[in-house]
């Protein structure tokens, strides 16, 4: 159980249902391992009674002679008796139900505040995690690992506090016993299994925490591979990769079967081995027992007790079990979970402004691993200058434009607004004044006209559709049947390239950030989506300080100054002209593939 130590905070906020849900355990258990066996020592000698008068219990002749005293009839008594062995069970079903229902809600509360944390955490790691890991995979953990966590909460729900609490009883009542009739030495043959009940149990979870992480960790992999091939539809018709996929998943989900059923077979076994065991102990009881002369009705008691006890261990061997798949699961939500979330804010963050000077880049230098990408950078951009980023793929202009906002930061030298580090800054108002429009934009589940309001999101619908009339988004949205309600789908694939980019340069609009950071699409849109997104691209980067990774020529002719980067450094820096005239890489990256066809 200290395994899941860290989890009990989550109780805090149910801690009302959880503690009743206890306390309805407590009860019911009190019913259970105390309740029917003293039921038996009650009941049957009262129903039954030994009409050797020296055999009768001497509580049972007391009780007698009390009721004898206050005139109640045999009759009467005889219900009266009776009526306990439906009151016990009712009072049991009752608190085993009020258990298991509490218990389960609050389990089921803590897994919903675990994924909600776990979502929380996606959102705020920095890029570099999910460049690291594989989307498959942490879908996967925040999907099925909770969801393992939430089974193993709802199938044990009921046996989690109600089964030790029974056990307890029960053995509290056995000792009772042992004291009254001094058959301690019975009750002890019969309890010498408990250990070697406890022993197995041990066993096969240690067994089975080994398969059950295994599992979970296929379990992710199929999940990985799932959505790979749910997000790669074009390439495997394209490269006519139907048959391998279908293998590489059938070969996936032959070796979860495989793990499942070691995992099952670890599991299932615990409850007949304890039946076995616990079998041989009353069998040994109950020759000792009768050795030493113990009566039926003592026997019965015995039996009951002894029933009470050997139950619960056996539910709590497969409370135990699945515990420790719980704790596989929970062994892959804590590596997001304890993932160092990096580009902290500053504890006394900065007043931001925009800068109204200059954007500054110090001996800038960053690496993602190893290999440096960006190697000692010095520049100024003056404020309202169009910079295009150009050169050969891998030279870093994608880096280079991702670290101010700062998606990442430099392990040295510094981005300066103004003179002040961007790092003193609060990530949010620093990103507050940044528009991004990468190359791929993605679209959200939601209608078109939610998916521009990304940009602001309390933009009226009139401030919408300028925004969209400005980035030639509007003719093509109001020709849609639902216009900028359409629902578009989750990748946005309903809309061609060019027509996501100009939404996404609509968003960017509607934003209205000083700061613009254009990633241009590499792919060939058609010339009529091309033009228009130039046209767009043209008037949104008026009076903004732009960076455009650029791809195509026509682009360049819109930067005021253009960056050619090579190998981490830049090469060449000034307007078109002056390099085309001076600069022998730009003139040969201008007539190469780099830029297109577009000299
Ligand atoms: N998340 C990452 N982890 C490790 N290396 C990376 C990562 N992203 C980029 N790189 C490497 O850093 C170098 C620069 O990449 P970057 O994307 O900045 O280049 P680029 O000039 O923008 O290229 P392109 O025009 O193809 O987009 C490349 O060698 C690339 O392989």
């Amino acid at each position: 159980m200290n395994r899941f130590r860290p989890y009990y905070k989550y109780l805090l906020t149910v801690r009302w249902q959880f503690g009743m849900g206890v306390l309805a355990g407590l009860v019911y258990a009190v019913a259970s391992g105390a309740g029917l066996p003293l039921m038996t020592k009650v009941v049957f000698p009262m129903l039954f009674p030994d009409h050797n008068a020296k055999a009768q219990k001497w509580w049972v002749v007391m009780i007698q002679e009390k009721l004898h005293l206050m005139e109640i009839a045999p009759n009467q008594l005889l219900i009266i008796t009776c009526l306990w062995i439906p009151v016990i069970f009712a009072i049991r079903a009752l608190a085993g139900y009020a258990n298991s229902i509490l218990i389960q809600y609050s389990g089921l509360r803590v897994v919903e505040a675990i994924r909600t944390d776990l979502f929380t955490k996606l959102q705020y790691l920095p890029l570099s995690f999910f460049k690291k890991n594989k989307s498959g995979d942490l879908l996967a953990r925040l999907m099925s690992d909770t969801e393992v966590l939430r089974q193993v909460i709802v199938q044990n729900s009921s046996d989690l506090i109600k089964q030790p609490a029974t056990l307890l009883s029960a053995l509290g009542f056995l000792g009772y016993l042992a004291m009254e009739n001094r058959s301690i030495f019975v009750a002890l043959i019969a309890l010498v299994t408990v250990p070697v009940c406890v022993m197995v149990i041990r066993i096969a979870g240690k067994r089975l925490i080994v398969r059950a992480r295994s599992l979970q960790q296929r379990g992710g992999d199929l999940t990985a591979a799932l959505s790979e091939s749910l997000q790669s539809p074009l390439e495997i018709r394209a490269y006519n990769l139907e048959g391998r996929q279908v293998g590489m998943f059938r070969g996936r989900v032959r070796e979860m079967l495989r793990l499942t059923m070691k995992v099952a077979r670890y599991r299932q076994a615990i409850s007949p081995t304890i039946e076995v065991v616990a079998a041989c102990g009353f069998a040994a009881a109950l020759y000792f027992g009768a050795n030493n002369g113990m009566r039926l009705d003592d026997f019965i008691t015995l039996g009951m007790a002894l029933y009470m006890s050997y139950e619960p261990i056996k539910k709590l061997g497969m409370v135990h079990s699945q515990l420790k798949q719980g704790a596989a699961a929970a062994e892959r939500i804590e590596f997001i979970l304890h993932e160092p979330e990096g580009l902290l804010d500053p504890v006394k963050p900065e007043a931001y402004t925009p800068p109204s000077k200059s954007i500054r880049f110090d001996n800038l230098s960053f690496a993602y691993g190893e290999e440096p990408v960006l190697k000692d950078l010095n520049l100024e951009i003056p404020i309202g200058q169009v910079v295009a980023l150009v050169g050969p793929s891998g030279a870093g202009k994608s880096t280079f434009a991702h670290l101010i906002p700062r998606f990442y930061d430099p392990q040295s030298g510094s981005i300066r607004f103004d003179g002040t580090d961007i790092r003193g800054f609060a990530k949010k108002d620093l990103r507050n004044s940044i528009a991004v429009v990468p190359q791929m934009p993605s679209l959200f589940l939601g209608s078109i006209a939610e998916n521009i309001r990304i940009g602001r999101e309390r933009a009226s619908d009139e401030e919408v559709r300028e925004a969209a009339r400005r980035a030639n988004a509007h003719d093509f949205i109001s020709s849609l049947p639902e216009g900028y309600e359409t629902q578009v789908g989750e990748r946005g694939d309903l809309l061609s390239g060019g027509q996501r980019q100009r939404i996404a340069i609509a968003r960017a609009f509607l934003k209205d950030a000083p700061i613009l950071i254009l990633d241009e699409a590499t792919s060939a849109l058609d010339s009529e989506s091309e033009g228009m997104v130039q046209q767009a691209l043209a008037a949104l980067v008026r009076g903004r300080t732009t960076f455009i990774i650029a791809h195509r020529y026509s682009t360049i002719t819109i930067a005021d100054r253009i960056l050619v980067f090579q190998q981490g450094r830049i090469v060449g820096d000034g307007n078109h002209e002056t390099l085309r005239e001076t600069d022998p890489i730009y003139q040969s990256m201008i007539g190469s593939q780099f830029l297109g066809a577009g000299v």
